[in-house]
């Protein structure tokens, strides 16, 4: 259960020349695209929604935001667990910070008068650039799956109320012989995520077998990851994956921007993934009250939080 496999995980150009395709390719890519979240609930996606440059500002503004001092980084404080400021004791070499509605202006530049009272300019700017980029991918991605899955409507009805969250996460550099943990196995409980990484990598992921797979994705592109939200829209087609960070011997600190797709609105299974070799797997249910059931006794006892909270 230790060890970990030589298998890759899929990679998938989603760069935007090449989703210019005439409709069979296209049909072609959305399947791959449906295919790997089935298989694995994650892929390394290339993209260049995000130039180098920008992808340079993002990550010097998170490095500078992680030098402010801890008692101002402790104001980030939000209603989800786990969401502001967190720097485990058990987890000595972790640390992240939680910007809500970050793809918004209001989003963002409250946030930034948080942490710099007399402003900071161009974090708020490459923060807000680089969100809205990565949302542009979360809605490729969903789309794509849509037309996959024949589910177009029922996802253009939540679409408008998808929101995200951007989670600045360090990994301080450990010398060490042995793999240290960074973070704890867990499954997301948002609806989709998207991580991009300092050239570190660490992070693993379950795969069916139970192997854990090595994820080693270079700077141009994302990991994108199913939540467990997305389990229920999908009927349990699609399984969030169960995911840790393991951190080896280095000399530099592993930086990770994720960005957490949440919906707002309840998300109820599309009809027209319900039939009868596929009956109903989920209750229509609120995300948000479902990560703070997460957290609760019953949640944390549980070996499958979304299967206990509303599974039929
Ligand atoms: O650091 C990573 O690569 C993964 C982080 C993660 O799993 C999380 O923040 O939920
Ligand atoms: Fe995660």
């Amino acid at each position: 259960m230790g060890s970990s496999t030589q298998v890759k995980l899929p990679v998938i150009d989603l760069s935007l020349k090449s989703l210019n395709l005439k409709s069979s390719a296209w049909v072609t890519k959305c399947d791959e695209v449906r295919c790997a979240l089935e298989e694995y609930g994650c892929f390394i996606a290339v993209y260049d929604g995000v130039s180098g440059e920008l992808r340079d500002a993002t990550f010097r503004a998170s490095q500078e935001l992680f030098k402010l001092p801890t008692e101002v980084k402790a104001l980030n404080i939000l209603d989800t667990p786990y969401g502001g400021y967190t720097q485990p004791p058990m987890l000595p070499l972790y640390e992240s910070l939680g910007i809500e509605h970050v793809t918004t202006k209001e989003g963002i530049e409250s946030f930034t008068k948080l942490m710099w009272p007399s402003g900071n300019q161009s974090f708020s700017e490459s923060m807000l650039m680089y969100s809205k980029a990565v949302a542009e991918l979360d809605q490729t991605v969903m789309k794509m799956v849509a037309a996959s899955y024949g589910i177009e409507e029922p996802y253009e009805s939540i679409r408008g109320s998808t929101t995200y969250l951007l989670k600045p996460t360090k990994y301080l550099s450990t010398q060490g012989n042995e793999k240290i943990a960074g973070i704890h196995p867990h499954t997301d409980r948002c609806f989709m995520t998207y991580l991009h990484q300092n050239e570190v990598n660490g992070l693993q992921i379950k795969a069916k077998d139970g192997e854990w797979i090595d994820v080693d994705y270079p700077p141009s592109s994302f990991v994108v990851m199913a939540g467990d939200a997305f389990m229920v829209w999908t009927n349990g087609r699609i399984e969030a994956p169960t995911h840790r960070v393991m951190l080896t011997t280095g000399n530099k600190d592993r930086f990770v921007l994720g960005i957490f797709a949440t919906i707002r609105d309840q998300i109820t299974v599309p009809q027209q993934l319900v039939d009868e070799d596929h009956p109903l797997q989920f209750h229509a249910f609120d995300n948000s009250k479902y990560t703070h059931f997460c957290y609760t006794e019953e949640g944390l006892k549980s070996e499958c939080p979304i299967k206990t909270y509303c599974g039929v």
